[in-house]
């Protein structure tokens, strides 16, 4: 039973696919709860309010998943829950609307002073001539980050008779024009704009775009909005140009520390504030909900996540026609790992036929979490592979190739490490399922499944009696036998599956076998 721990406020009714679901049990309660057993914990849903850093993973060692219900994940530590092979989920565009309407009335709101007049008025004042606002129609909206939210935000600017300036480097001018926006560069919306909104994520290039020197490039009387994260506005800079007059007035929901407590805005009467209100909506809170929940459902039930941070997207469809192939690279992966017996230096993979149509980056990740599985204490999967790889100082190197010696596909993958040197290649055949075709330089053919036995000998009469002989007085069943060689009477290959694990006993006593050049035992599981 997955025990899914739901730590911050989401909406309960969002959270229906995972009341349904008979694997799993919801715990709602915050990670600080001294109830919660944190190192049972498979699923930690979450929104901005807990901040889920090294030191909280640290404590949950069987977490395979995060959900933030809301797009922000940057109250997730995501390289460290990646290091853990932790998948991060995001519900990407449920509060979409709910945000560009609260920025919408949030830019009303200050032109029109209406939290100040509100005030005013519930204090018994009618003070009419202290609250003359200004027009939205005719202005100029500056929008920095044009994704989701802020293209939502230019619609709505545009039916109000604003004209919009945007500036995201990442916006292609097709995109521009179908929005109806003027592309620009930053110091163009800068200079030109009566109001500048940032709606951008808070990265290490976005933390204080707005600063003393780009606030300086603005015109007198400019306003600013800020409902995207706490610090792409630099907080000290804004108050400053606000004191200093140049700023006429702000709107801001979010701020760099939650909740700010007595913070140096506030003493501004021309800036208005709200909690982090942006996606406060019964219909987004629903949305993110859902949306997260049957992730979470979906990535239990073996199924590919939509909205993973940290993985590739894959439909459905794709998903299904990766599937052999995915179970056929972790095999490789596992059956390498357990015949090369030092560290490996490169892996070299080739993918060739109907397979490299597919997302072959995918099946390399699968390959090498099938490679590390038994060697290394981490849990390796297709969120941390590569990283694990690269931290070992493996190079991985990926080829398509239209070579795929006879079969309709086959993945070829050869491992160096200093003494040795191995390549396995296999194959899907339908109906028929995955088959080993080559192992270190011989042709063969059986399946990789269960528990097998690899010997490599020289090819005589009698070695394989010999070998039959000890697995007999032994009680071992031999449930299937392959055999492969180069030329008569050289190296050859015998690959035996067993219907259970090969006791040390047995191994010892083919070892010391005449003829017999290596043994491998090899768990496929
Ligand atoms: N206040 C709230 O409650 C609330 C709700 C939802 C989202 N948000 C925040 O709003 C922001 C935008 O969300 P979204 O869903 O529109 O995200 P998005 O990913 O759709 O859009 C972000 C845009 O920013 C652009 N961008 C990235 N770096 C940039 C840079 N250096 N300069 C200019 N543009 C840059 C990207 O190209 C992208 O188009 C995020 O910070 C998100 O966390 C806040
Ligand atoms: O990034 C987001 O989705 C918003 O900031 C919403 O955050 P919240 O879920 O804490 O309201």
């Amino acid at each position: 039973m997955y025990q899914i721990l739901v730590a911050d406020a989401i909406s309960e009714d969002g959270l229906q696919p995972l009341l349904d679901f008979k694997n799993g049990q919801l715990i709602i309660k915050k990670v600080t709860d001294p109830d919660v057993e944190l190192d049972k914990v498979d699923a930690l849903l979450v929104r901005s309010a807990t901040q889920v850093t090294n030191d909280l993973l640290e404590k949950m060692p069987q977490l395979k998943i995060i959900a933030r219900a809301g797009v922000g994940v940057d109250n997730i530590d995501v390289t460290a829950a990646t290091k853990r092979g932790i998948i991060v989920v995001n519900a990407p565009d449920g509060n979409t609307i709910s945000t560009a309407e609260h920025t919408f009335a949030m830019m009303a709101s200050l032109m029109r002073n209406i939290p100040q007049a509100h005030q005013s008025v519930k204090n018994l004042e009618w003070r009419r001539n202290d609250f003359i606002g200004t027009e939205l129609y005719g202005k100029m909206l500056g929008i920095l980050g044009m994704g989701r939210i802020g293209s939502e935000l230019a619609k709505r600017a545009k039916v109000f008779g604003m004209s919009v300036h945007v500036y995201d480097p990442f916006l292609t001018k097709e995109r521009a024009n179908k929005l109806g926006v003027e592309s620009s560069s930053l110091d163009e919306v800068l200079e030109l704009a009566d109001i500048i909104t940032v709606h951008t994520p808070l990265t290490p290039q976005t933390k204080g775009l707005i600063n003393e020197d780009t606030l300086a490039k603005t015109k007198k009387g400019v306003y600013f909005l800020n409902c995207a994260r706490g610090g792409i506005i630099d907080e000290d800079a804004l108050a400053k140009f606000l004191g200093n007059g140049h700023v006429a007035g702000a709107a801001i929901d979010v701020f760099v520390t939650e909740p700010p407590g007595e913070h140096q805005l506030f003493k501004f009467d021309n800036v208005i504030v709200t909690p982090h209100l942006g996606a406060s909506t019964k219909e987004a809170q629903l949305n993110v909900a859902t949306q997260v929940a049957k992730e979470v459902r979906t990535y239990f039930e073996d199924k590919p996540v939509s909205n993973s941070i940290n993985l590739p997207a894959m439909s459905r469809d794709i998903f299904e026609k990766i599937r052999p192939f995915h179970h056929l690279s972790t095999k490789i992966g596992l059956i390498l790992s357990q015949c090369i017996k030092e560290g490996i230096d490169e892996l070299s993979i080739t993918y060739s036929g109907t397979v490299s149509d597919l997302e072959t980056s995918y099946l390399t990740k699968a390959l090498l979490a099938g490679f590390f599985k038994n060697r290394i204490d981490v849990h390796v999967n297709e969120v941390n592979a590569l990283l694990t790889a690269k931290e070992r100082g493996i190079t991985i190197g990926e080829k398509i190739s239209t070579n795929s010696f006879g079969y309709a596909n086959a993945i070829s993958v050869t491992a160096k490490g200093e003494k040795q040197h191995y390549s396995i290649r296999g194959t899907y055949i339908d109906h028929y399922g995955p088959r080993i075709v080559y192992l270190n330089d011989f042709n063969i053919d059986f399946h990789p499944e269960g528990n097998l036995l690899y010997i490599q000998h020289m090819d005589r009469p009698g070695v394989i009696g010999r070998v039959g002989k000890i697995l007999g007085d032994n009680e071992v069943n031999i449930a299937t036998m392959q055999v492969g060689r180069k030329q008569v009477g050289g190296e050859a290959i015998m690959v035996l599956s067993f219907d259970k694990p090969l006791d040390d006993e047995s191994l010892t006593s083919l070892t010391s076998l005449d003829d017999i050049v290596s043994l491998n035992r090899i768990r496929i599981n």
